[in-house]
């Protein structure tokens, strides 16, 4: 007898209500170190009965200062950007002084002690960060302190405000390289998003908040009231928790419904100050801007140089995951452009001190509604127009006068390198067939892989060209916008890969119908 079926879609939305469709937990997994060599030997060690290393009455951090080694000579400082070769003697400044500008107006960046590092070969910087993997040694568990000596060398320990970021995977694409990318063989994606706060700002964030921490305390008893930032609403997150954890209160200066719900909750919850402005992002950046020069709050946005310190250790990551092989390409998808700066400048510096020999090509991947960069680029590096940015479902990077377009020619200069776009449909559609391959990508990592679709299509990127897509943040910071495209509520948009859910009359007939319909061919 043929059961009644209902299978017509249901909106997603609907079921999210429905009494009995219980709302999933959205919980942020901790990062896995899997890819990561470990220089323990932990697989193999006999089970023996749990045994501390150190006094019960002892953590980490002063365990840390018991087996403290003599303090090195790398340093570091700032200087206006683009350095010279050999840098400007007239113009330096201390780490330990508050200043984002050069006596000019323009970027700084932070120099390091290049001759000093440079007295150890590069095997030896490869053997010691390949040791720290996967530890809980303070600092070094950090995958941006195990880099220690090539981020900010000089800080204390004791300074150092951690909550164990970086070692993120490096995820083998297999499915999506061999189906829907021409049989690619040697697809990755750094899930640089699977992080404490849900995006790579931890990174650069855990840097900036430990220098503020060190300024704050003495001897420098720097009076800091509080550290501030303009957001599209991962930078907010991460400086709150940042600033929570180390007990520094934080001001965060959101565009008004620009966010998602998932990010607003984020500073919310961790205690900081928030401010939802009814402007965009372009408009807090202004704000912020003039509120840091006039009151003691230090500004955490990545105009400070400091964050792209952080940040550069995902390149040096990559590089280590893969052996210190080289890959050929790597996708970044880009906003207020310090990011791709920061990937250049992690591959240069082991490039620079022999850990590896050559660069990979970068490619900065912008929403077709947020594209200033693509626009540059495109008329030849001859006219840079900052524009007023549209909203794109890639939110955190609707930015229109991004504040490191000149960091971003350099590094896109020096490396042979390529600004792609994505239409709101392009990205949208990327992103769900990424999904489909086991991943749950954000829209900006679409941004990433419709980037790396056109690539492939017209042969600038070869299928045996190794290739990682960096994806920035959690796809779980942006539901909404898969929840829009799965119901196919999104005006305009074919969202060729929805896949809404099928809402079935609880009866053994009825879902016997449902399945043998769909599994057709395959029972
Ligand atoms: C999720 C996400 N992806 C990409 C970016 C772009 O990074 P950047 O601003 O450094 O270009 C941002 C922030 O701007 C972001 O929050
Ligand atoms: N996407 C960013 C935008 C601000 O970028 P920043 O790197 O300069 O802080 C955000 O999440 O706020």
């Amino acid at each position: 007898m043929a059961a009644t079926t209902t299978t017509h879609a249901p909106s997603l939305s609907f079921l999210l209500s429905h009494p009995h469709s219980a709302a999933p937990q959205l919980r942020l997994r901790p990062s896995p170190h899997h890819r990561l060599r470990c220089a323990t030997d932990a697989a193999a060690a006999p089970a023996a009965p749990a045994k501390h290393r150190r006094p019960a009455d002892e953590n980490i951090r002063e365990e840390a200062a018991r087996h403290r080694a003599p303090s090195n000579d790398f340093s570091a400082w700032y200087e206006p950007f683009p350095p010279g070769p050999d840098g400007d003697p007239h113009e330096r400044y201390s780490l330990d002084e508050i200043v984002y500008r050069s006596s000019s107006g323009g970027l700084l960046d932070v120099r390091h002690d290049m001759a000093a590092l440079a007295r150890h070969p590069g095997s030896y910087w490869r053997d010691l960060f390949d040791s720290r993997v996967g530890r809980t040694t303070w600092p070094y568990g950090s995958g941006v302190w195990s880099k220690k000596e090539f981020v900010l060398p000089g800080i204390h320990p004791d300074h150092i405000v951690s909550l164990f970021e970086g070692n993120s995977n490096l995820f083998w694409a297999e499915r999506l390289g061999r189906d829907h990318l021409g049989g690619m063989k040697d697809l990755w994606v750094k899930h640089c998003g699977i992080s404490h706060t849900g995006s790579f700002k931890d990174l650069g964030m855990t840097v900036l908040v430990s220098q503020v921490n060190r300024l704050r305390r003495a001897p420098l008893s720097r009076p800091i009231a509080g550290v501030g930032c303009a957001s599209t609403g991962d930078t907010s997150a991460a400086l709150s928790a940042y600033c929570a954890a180390a007990g520094i209160p934080a001001i965060v200066f959101l565009p008004a419904n620009r966010i998602s719900l998932e990010q607003l909750i984020q500073p919310i919850a961790n205690g900081a100050t928030v401010l939802s402005l009814d402007t965009d992002f372009d408009g807090c950046m202004r704000l912020i801007r003039e509120v840091t020069a006039e009151l003691p709050i230090y500004l955490a946005n990545s105009l400070n140089s400091l964050r792209l310190e952080g940040q550069k250790t995902a390149a040096i990551e990559i590089l280590q995951q893969f052996d210190w092989e080289v890959p050929d390409w790597i996708i970044v998808p880009g906003g207020n452009l310090g990011n791709i700066y920061a990937f250049y400048k992690g591959f240069e510096m082991c490039r620079a001190l022999g850990l590896v020999d050559r660069l990979p090509r970068l490619v900065c991947a912008q929403a077709a509604n947020a594209n200033p960069l693509y626009r540059y680029y495109k008329s030849g590096w001859t006219q840079f127009q900052p524009q007023v940015a549209e909203p794109t479902f890639a939110s955190a990077i609707q930015i229109g006068d991004p504040v490191s377009v000149d960091r971003a020619v350099v590094a896109l200069k020096a490396t042979n390198g390529i600004v792609a776009e994505a239409t709101e449909e392009e990205l949208m559609n990327a992103m769900s067939l990424a999904d489909r391959t086991g991943m749950f990508a954000c829209p900006h990592t679409g941004v990433a892989l419709a980037a790396l679709f056109k690539l492939r299509e017209d042969r600038t990127i070869g299928p045996n060209d190794r290739t990682v897509v960096v994806s920035t943040a959690h796809g779980l910071k942006f539901s909404q916008s898969k929840i829009d495209y799965h119901d196919k509520k999104i005006e305009d948009m074919a969202c060729k890969y929805a896949n809404p859910p099928v809402s079935v009359k609880a009866d053994f007939g009825a879902v016997m119908d449902v399945l043998k319909k769909r599994l057709k061919g395959k029972l």
